[in-house]
């Protein structure tokens, strides 16, 4: 079977491709072994390449069963093609909605790829763009990192 790298065979790859496909296996290889926490050193990019080679490593939130983000992660889609946005730690891949959305797409660019709850709840939305949220949920954010929902024991004891 000849071996690629998404579309291009592993002998055409440049030097570069070919240090980051070796790191991206070499990463795999020690997260497989226990050497290192599962997905906590990997990026939106590493976490892809996993994903083409049939190998999705994310984990899963217990409770809801949503697949967990880093904030670091979601940071990566901060883009008009590619945007997401935070909210009440639930992740939202909102860049079809973009052009749909009746504040406009600014508003959200703004908060591309963060958390947006402030802004969002300062807007005062209706129950009707609540709902709306649902069609864009993609996960949570992991347990260590979140505001609205859990057992963060650091910023509670905090208040
Ligand atoms: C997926 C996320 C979002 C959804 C589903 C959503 C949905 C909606 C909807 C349905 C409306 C019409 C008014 C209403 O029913 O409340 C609206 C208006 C608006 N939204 Fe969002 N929104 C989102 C994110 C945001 C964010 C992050 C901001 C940031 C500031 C924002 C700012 C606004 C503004 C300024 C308006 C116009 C309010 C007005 O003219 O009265 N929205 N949004």
């Amino acid at each position: 079977m000849k071996q690629t790298y998404g579309d291009t065979p592993l002998h055409m790859l440049q030097p570069k491709a070919l240090f980051n496909f070796t790191s991206q296996a070499l990463g795999f290889v020690t997260q497989s072994l226990g050497l290192r926490e599962p997905s906590s050193y990997t990026t939106a990019d590493d976490d892809d390449a996993l994903c083409r080679y049939g190998l999705d490593i994310r984990e899963k939130d217990e409770e809801t069963g949503l697949d967990t983000y880093s904030l670091s992660e979601v940071s990566y889609h901060e883009t008009y093609d590619d945007c997401w946005i935070v909210l009440y730690d639930k992740v939202f891949d909102v860049t079809r909605f973009l052009l749909e959305h009746p504040g406009g797409e600014d508003v959200i660019l703004e908060n591309a790829g963060r958390d947006a709850t402030l802004a969002f709840q300062g807007v005062g939305h209706s129950t009707m763009a609540l709902r709306a949220l649902d069609d864009y949920l993609v996960g949570i954010v992991r347990p260590e990192e979140r505001m609205y929902t859990n057992q963060n024991t650091y910023r509670q004891d905090a208040r």
